[in-house]
């Protein structure tokens, strides 16, 4: 099947200038190749500047790009073609807070040539139709990103592209807007979305792809980056009362703190020996955490900060 996205050796850059002076152009992004498939959530990473709003920017055919490709469901980004299948949420959606959600949702029906009829439809498949006819302004923020997320489905596009979309939420809005994400993946549609919340896009996206000063460093599910990264795995040992010495003993690579708690670091590939070396001990051990490294660890891993 075509993917949904499909971009090829992409490379932008912006003139750089300085008052009247030219200086050195600014290259966005360099020769970046990436596929999103239908039904699939990927996360952008990157710091502030390594060229996260530079691709969607250019996905949604707002600005132009200087070499590459880029395909969106087999359109030009930004042809009539493309643009009746994309969608985009910016980090903060504004709304007339007096108007209702219903009627924000038929205006902007209205202005897309669709049935303005459809709103409450769209209000409900994001949990809004007890607040359908409430004014936007006495909304919560998780709220109206939901009224954000409603009207990124009118035509039912096939690609989403969310910018920081869960910025500014609580934990409970947070993971009530992953789960209506989830809905529209499992229907087929394509999400990308930037995030800063690495927690959150650990568990909630199926491929992870991490820009750095312009460059895709990184490209993968998070089990794919894990095994790259090669990253030591941590373990926790808690010894039984009365044993942290004996722990310490059996384990002098290891660093214990005051409560005898022993944190054990190995490659992936040293777990099991040494999870068996554990066991051996006994009941000299209270408890373990097998703590491998985390998607924060791993985007340290591979991003830079190099003149961002
Ligand atoms: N219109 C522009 N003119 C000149 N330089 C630009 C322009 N837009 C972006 N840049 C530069 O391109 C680089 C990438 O910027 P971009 O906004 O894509 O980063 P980002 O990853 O979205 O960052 P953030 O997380 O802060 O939004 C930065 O060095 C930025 O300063």
């Amino acid at each position: 099947m075509t993917p949904t996205l499909t971009i090829s050796r992409l490379t932008k850059a912006f003139p750089g200038s300085a008052g009247r002076q030219r200086i050195q152009a600014v290259e966005a992004l360099k020769q970046v190749s990436l596929t999103l498939e239908a039904g699939k959530r990927a996360a952008l990473l990157g710091h502030n500047g390594a060229g996260k709003s530079t691709m969607m920017k250019i996905v949604l055919g707002l600005i132009p790009f200087d070499s590459g490709e880029v395909s969106v469901c087999g359109a030009h980004p930004g042809s009539p073609a493309a643009r009746t299948r994309v969608a985009y949420l910016p980090e903060n959606v504004a709304f007339h807070p007096a108007l209702t959600g219903e009627e924000q949702l038929r205006h902007y029906l209205s202005l897309r040539g669709e049935d303005p009829r459809q709103a409450m439809e769209l209000l409900a498949r994001v949990g809004l139709t007890p607040a359908a006819r409430r004014r936007i302004g006495t909304y919560s923020k998780g709220m109206r990103q939901r009224v954000g997320l409603a009207q990124t489905l009118i035509g039912r596009p096939r690609l989403l592209v969310l910018d920081e979309p869960t910025s500014g939420l609580d934990p409970v809005s947070r993971r009530d807007f992953y789960d209506l994400l989830d809905g529209l993946a499992a229907e087929g549609t394509a999400i990308l979305l930037s995030s800063h919340v690495l927690t959150e896009v650990e568990a909630r996206t199926d491929r992870i792809l991490i820009l750095s000063g312009g460059e895709l460093v990184a490209e993968g599910t998070l089990a794919d980056l894990r095994a790259r990264a090669a990253l030591p795995v941590s373990l926790l040992v808690r010894p039984a009362p009365g044993y942290a010495a004996r722990l310490a003993a059996a384990f002098p690579e290891g660093s214990q703190d005051g409560d005898g708690l022993l944190r054990l670091a190995c490659r992936q590939a040293e777990k099991l020996p040494l999870l068996a070396r554990i066991t051996m001990l006994g009941s000299a051990v209270a408890d373990l955490d097998v703590i491998p490294p985390s998607l924060e660890d791993i985007y340290s891993h591979f991003s830079r900060r190099d003149g961002q």
